[in-house]
């Protein structure tokens, strides 16, 4: 389970996509994000269809599926970096199937026997993920589940029962990617909104690419989670970019 991470500081969470743009340049990725200010990793798992990623990342599903990153593969990856960075959580970002096709229970065994500490899956819902949540607990798993601006009270009461540790809010309904701005009034409200009804700490994630981005989330939520703007630079390979974008966003979180 993912332990203390949050009674420390607000965390920055960075995804990157495992295997892209080749292993090494992942796992370099990674290390750059780690010593940086990152403080947990969301781990990408390449997939064929990433129906809730934006053109960035679907970009980088695409080259790592077409290089033959499987999850076999991705496990290696992640057992590299835990053995480099063994206090770091690492998350599995994965859609369903390839859960589905190793079976829950091979998937979190052989998981956890490589580095991961939490699962998050977007397009699980919470009404089905009963059976994911049982199994990935036994194994020390974390599950964490998502909520967005559509939310009502009675979703945000079930993803509260059941999420691990935080709830991953997304800011805004659409699919990743940086934006210039976000609608700060109306996403710190929602979030406001959201601690009323659930003690659980909340990550705020989908758009944010920069220090002030990171400064204002950190200003309401617990968290901040940023993906395209760190696989942007991972995909050029463009590490001092990458050290001096992760810097700026953990300076930023107040
Ligand atoms: O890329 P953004 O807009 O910074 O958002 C984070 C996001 O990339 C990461 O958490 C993520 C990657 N793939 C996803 C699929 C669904 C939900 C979230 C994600």
């Amino acid at each position: 389970m993912i332990g203390k991470i949050f009674e420390i500081k607000k965390p920055l969470i960075c995804y990157f996509m495992a295997g892209y743009p080749s292993v090494e340049d992942s796992i370099k990725t990674a290390e750059v994000l780690l010593e940086n200010g990152a403080d947990i990793l969301e781990v990408g798992f390449p997939f064929s269809d990433p129906v809730a990623d934006g053109i960035t990342i679907q970009a980088a599903h695409e080259k790592a599926v077409k290089d033959g990153i499987t999850p076999v593969k991705v496990f290696e990856i992640t057992k590299t970096i835990k053995e480099r960075f063994p206090d770091k959580p690492l998350i599995a970002m994965t859609y369903y199937n390839p859960i589905f096709k190793m079976g829950e229970e091979n998937f979190c065994k052989i998981a956890r026997e490589n580095g991961i500490d939490g699962l998050i899956v977007p397009d699980l819902p919470p009404e089905e993920g009963e059976s994911l949540k049982k199994i990935a607990n036994q194994y020390g798993l974390s599950v964490i589940f998502l909520l967005a601006p559509t939310s009502h009270e009675k979703r945000v009461k079930l993803v509260s029962n059941m999420s691990d540790n935080f709830i991953y809010y997304v800011s805004i309904t659409g699919i990743t990617g940086e934006r210039e701005s976000l609608p700060w009034q109306e996403l710190k409200s929602k979030v406001e909104e959201i601690k009323k009804i659930t003690d659980k700490k909340i990550a705020v994630g989908f758009g944010v690419s920069k220090g002030e981005h990171a400064k204002i989330i950190s200003s309401f939520a617990d968290g901040v989670i940023v993906g395209s703007a760190i696989v942007k630079l991972q995909g050029k390979k463009d590490f001092e970019g990458l050290k001096s974008l992760v810097k700026e966003l953990h300076d930023s979180i107040s």
